[in-house]
């Protein structure tokens, strides 16, 4: 069985307490957003033991194909929880803005869009579309975290909702990672599928641009800050966990029980 031990001193440089680190907001912009930075330096999910196995070219087949069938959970939710933000904000330019998001995954007009462009990626790796659109191999842990992150997006002021986006900054390099390190370590895997992750290393960026500069020009007090903070780190945190349970599933063999039918 593979393992990669994860050592949080790595990561972790050090801690303040809260109210220290409260005490110190509101920040100015480019201080506000190294904070930021620094939540992905030190939580974003591409320092999780299974991306770590997965771009040394450490998975089976079957954890692969497993990571990709629970990550089709995520795709498909995403325009959901993009759906759920505009229902919740007023504004009419930024609703313009952001519907672009639920496009670049639902497709419009001749693109096919991202969700398709996962179907495709499942394909690649051996699956079919009725095992990805079934969730027929979703861990019950990946449902709850990426849940979470619907029922947030649903719940929290839209700035707060939109903000928690703010991982993409940090996801480009992760989805390059994925273009070299697939065909070298897994040539099983038809290169056709890796064009979700080429077209996100475009799309993130322009994403990230668009929810950056809005958050560092509107989020200028203390609670705003703090909540922008908090919402960024409870990505992080949801996004760690549903690899959290691939590793469990596939990694250490750890199945959740199931009665009735068999996975
Ligand atoms: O593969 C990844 O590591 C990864 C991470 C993230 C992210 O950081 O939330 C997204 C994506 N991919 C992605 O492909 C994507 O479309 C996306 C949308 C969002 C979002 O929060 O609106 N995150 C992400």
């Amino acid at each position: 069985m593979n393992s990669v031990f994860y050592s949080p001193q790595t990561v972790y440089p050090s801690f303040v307490p809260k109210e220290t680190f409260v005490s110190q907001l509101p920040l100015a912009a480019p201080q506000f957003e190294e904070v930021l930075k620094q939540i992905g330096a030190n939580s974003y999910h591409d320092k999780h033991p299974f991306h770590l196995l997965m771009n040394e070219g450490k998975l089976s087949k079957e954890a692969l194909q497993g990571w990709v069938a629970n990550r089709f959970y995520y795709q498909a939710q995403i325009p959901i929880k993009d759906a759920a933000i505009l229902s919740n904000c007023p504004d009419r330019e930024l609703r313009r803005a952001w519907i672009s998001r639920i496009h670049d995954h639902d497709g419009f007009g001749e693109d096919p869009g991202g969700i398709e462009r996962w179907l495709n990626l499942g394909l690649a790796v051996g699956l079919s579309r009725e095992d990805l659109l079934s969730h027929r191999y979703l861990l019950p842990g990946v449902r709850y975290a990426v849940d979470a992150y619907v029922h947030f997006c649903r719940e929290q002021p839209w700035l707060i909702a939109m903000a928690s986006s703010l991982t993409e900054l940090f996801a480009p390099t992760i989805h390059r990672i994925r273009i070299s390190a697939f065909p070298k370590y897994y040539p099983w895997i038809d290169p056709k599928g890796l064009k979700y992750f080429e077209r996100r290393v475009e799309q993130a960026p322009r994403d990230v641009r668009f929810t950056l500069g809005l958050v560092l020009e509107k989020c200028t007090t203390q609670q705003l800050q703090l909540s922008v903070i908090e919402a960024l780190q409870f990505k992080c945190d949801l996004l760690w966990s549903m690899l959290d349970a691939l590793y469990m599933h596939y990694q250490l063999g750890i199945r959740v029980p199931r009665p009735l039918y068999a996975l």
